[in-house]
């Protein structure tokens, strides 16, 4: 069986093809600048016989893609002509699995696409404006161009819906969650999920407890016990906890206040201020964190403090979580800066012995492929890397959900 997962932003789509129940994954892509004339594509196609860690073959593509429908009719062509072709047809995808960032308080695990899943996600727009109306639009094409395939929708929200009642409250009147649901969702939930499963398997502790901690462009910590969330540093979107490459992470909510009251801004203002202009971008003028690395190399003030900042809030929020979880059996870097950052694990590490963390720094510096584990002789907390696969996970979710159908 193939399982085709769509992960559609607002101007971009990732995407990953699995053979199933091998979960072999057969080919991916990155679909960029939708809404350009100068859209790009890059499209990988992996050798089953190559040996881990070997490099697919991958293709470039710039080309015009007026909207994401022209951008997967695109991609559909990819996956069925050669070269880099992987099937004949699209009939032969079964499932196309759609990462969907919130699935509110309705949705806490995977769910089939129906028009009253589709009416959902809709109604949801208003709480995530960038992420939910980019996901069903990408729904939307796939079930034009995908008729014969069933369509599921994996939530960024659901894997946090464990979280207690007095994690995910906020200190404002009740009736603002009864009748609006203000409160504390959570997201990255299938990278922390998949991560946290792989961690309990090597540690051979199904009830360990966790601080998974996912830096890519958006970033958040979950503290995980028994592969259920108790906390998690976002909150009811995707900006609260810890600073992110555009986004302020955690802010005193009297800033916000003195920006609107004070200082002119309309509520769009800060919207932006807060989700695109903020995080490391704002303190130190670029949003990767190869560039503030290469920065911070030569002495560079600016980057010196975002990444002191950075690292700082991480590990206050290791503080907390280990109070969350009443202890600590391990720690999990993930994702783009979580897997290649060196610097950010040894800030993240430093004077933490009170936590029982003492890093390796000898295997920090190493590069290899899959789990790594990184803690020193002394350490009691296992420090560990586990590269992220969101795609992964949701095929395995779509796998599931249709077991048990
Ligand atoms: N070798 C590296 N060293 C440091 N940071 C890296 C490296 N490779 C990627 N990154 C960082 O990872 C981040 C993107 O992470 P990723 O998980 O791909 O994000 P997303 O999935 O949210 O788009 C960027 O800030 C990028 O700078
Ligand atoms: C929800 C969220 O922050 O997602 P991303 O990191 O992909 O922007
Ligand atoms: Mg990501």
């Amino acid at each position: 069986m193939n399982i085709f997962v769509v992960n559609s932003g607002s101007s971009s789509i990732k995407y990953q093809l699995f053979r199933w129940p091998a979960e072999q994954p057969v080919c991916s892509g990155l679909v960029e600048r939708i809404g350009s004339e100068q859209a790009t594509i890059r499209h990988k196609v992996f050798d089953p016989q190559a040996p881990e860690g070997n490099p697919p073959t991958e293709q470039f593509h710039t080309l015009p893609l007026p909207d994401h429908e022209v951008g997967l009719r695109e991609v559909v062509r990819l996956l069925t002509e050669q070269p880099g072709g992987v099937i004949q047809d699209p009939g032969e995808i079964a499932v196309v699995g759609h990462r969907v960032v919130h699935g509110g308080e309705v949705f806490a695990a995977t769910a089939l696409i129906t028009e009253e899943v589709k009416a959902e996600i809709k109604r949801l727009f208003v709480l995530v404006p960038l992420h939910n109306p980019a996901n069903y639009l990408g729904i939307e094409v796939a079930e034009r161009l995908f008729i014969h395939a069933q369509q599921v929708a994996v939530f960024d929200t659901a894997f946090h819906q464990t979280m207690p009642e007095y994690a995910y409250r906020y200190a404002l009147p009740t009736a603002l969650y009864e009748e609006q649901r203000l409160r504390k969702y959570g997201f990255h939930g299938t990278s922390h999920q998949f991560v946290a499963a792989q961690a309990a398997t090597y540690l051979s502790q199904p009830d360990a407890r966790l601080i998974t901690i996912h830096l890519g462009n958006g970033c958040s910590m979950a503290a995980v016990r028994g592969g259920r969330s108790l906390d998690t540093t976002m909150g009811f979107g995707p900006l609260g906890g810890l600073v992110m490459g555009t986004r302020s992470g955690d802010i005193d909510p009297s800033v916000l206040l003195h920006l609107q009251g004070q200082l002119g801004y309309s509520a769009e203002q800060v919207s932006t201020l807060l989700n695109k202009q903020s995080g490391m971008l704002g303190l130190a003028g670029s949003n990767d964190m190869r560039d503030i690395g290469q920065a911070l190399a030569v002495g560079d003030a600016r980057a010196t403090l975002a990444y002191d900042l950075y690292c700082y809030r991480i590990r206050q929020y290791i503080g907390a979580y280990t109070a969350t979880l009443n202890g600590l059996d391990a720690i999990v870097f993930t994702a783009g800066v979580g897997e290649n950052d060196a610097m950010v694990r040894a800030r993240v590490c430093q004077d933490m012995e009170f936590f029982g963390l003492q890093l390796d720094e000898v295997k920090n510096q190493e590069r290899a492929p899959g789990l790594r584990d990184l803690s020193g002789p002394d350490s009691k907390v296992r420090i560990l890397v586990i590269p992220t696969s969101e795609e992964l996970e949701i095929a395995r979710q779509c796998a599931q959900l249709l077991a048990n159908e």
